[in-house]
């Protein structure tokens, strides 16, 4: 495994899927980075309402940038392109959409060029997030270690990679810690961030720090009994993760500068 050093800034991005957990995010909000507005029950990325990302983006504080997943979308780049300008519009700076229905890089291309050009004429700033899927194998879609250079050629600004079904399988059942780390790697030498999810728990947190992973997502870890479909987002457990994360990060720099 790549072990290369580099400074440990993952960031924490949390998904509500309303309003109220919106609120829940704000509650712990010193210990999240980015709140992303999704709609479970629509999929794994499912996108929400533009009224609620932007009845969300009112009530988290100004300096948390809001995400919005667009959905895990087909191969129909018109459609998705018009989605993600929706969503950025609706006031999403981070559009994050779920390469569902692309089954080989040339379509997923295709599909993350209309949403990089829809939401960058809207929004230059705007932070463009490919997402392939650990489980790709049991949906058909592009592998997860195409994702970084769909990403890369497409001029969008993150490569991630979620689970497609959330049936209690987890990111590392499906992508070893070693090719999450190539992943990783792939997505640092084509100048990307690299985000990563899928039922990630606190016990992941150690290996995700040491692979360089730069953003991780998570919604189920941080619902009431870890259940991502029933439970509703806990600041306290926002708060615990939050704290793992940041003992993962000392312990990682302690053992990297006792090393040498
Ligand atoms: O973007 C991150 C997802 O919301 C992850 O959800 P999960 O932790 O329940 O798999």
């Amino acid at each position: 495994m790549d072990m290369q050093w580099k400074e440990p800034t993952l960031l924490l991005l949390i998904s509500p899927d309303s309003v109220e957990e919106a609120l829940d995010c704000e509650r712990a909000a010193e210990h999240l980075d980015i709140v992303d507005v999704k709609k479970p029950d629509e999929g794994s990325l499912g996108a929400n309402f533009p009224w609620v990302i932007r009845q969300i983006r009112d009530v988290v504080p100004a300096d948390k940038p809001v995400s919005a997943t667009v959905g895990d979308v087909p191969y129909k780049p018109g459609t998705v392109a018009q989605a993600a300008l929706g969503a950025a519009v609706s006031g999403a700076t981070y559009i994050k959409v779920g390469l569902y229905g692309c089954t080989t890089p040339e379509q997923a291309v295709d599909v993350m060029r209309g949403v990089v050009r829809a939401v960058k004429d809207y929004r230059p700033d705007a932070f463009v997030v490919a997402s392939g899927y650990a489980d790709a194998h049991r949906i058909g879609c592009v592998n997860p270690l195409a994702v970084p250079d769909i990403a890369r050629r497409s001029g969008s600004d993150a490569a991630m990679l979620d689970t497609a079904i959330k049936d209690g399988t987890r990111l590392f059942d499906h992508v070893p810690h070693d090719v999450c780390a190539e992943f990783v790697r792939l997505a640092h030498d084509a100048g990307l961030l690299a985000a990563l999810a899928g039922s990630v728990k606190v016990g992941d947190l150690g290996a995700l720090t040491r692979i360089g992973t730069d953003i991780v997502g998570v919604r189920g870890a941080v619902c009431e009994g870890g259940d991502r479909d029933t439970g509703r987002i806990q600041p306290h457990l926002v708060a615990a993760f939050r704290a793992e994360m940041d003992r993962h990060a000392r312990e990682y720099a302690a053992a990297v500068a006792a090393a040498g």
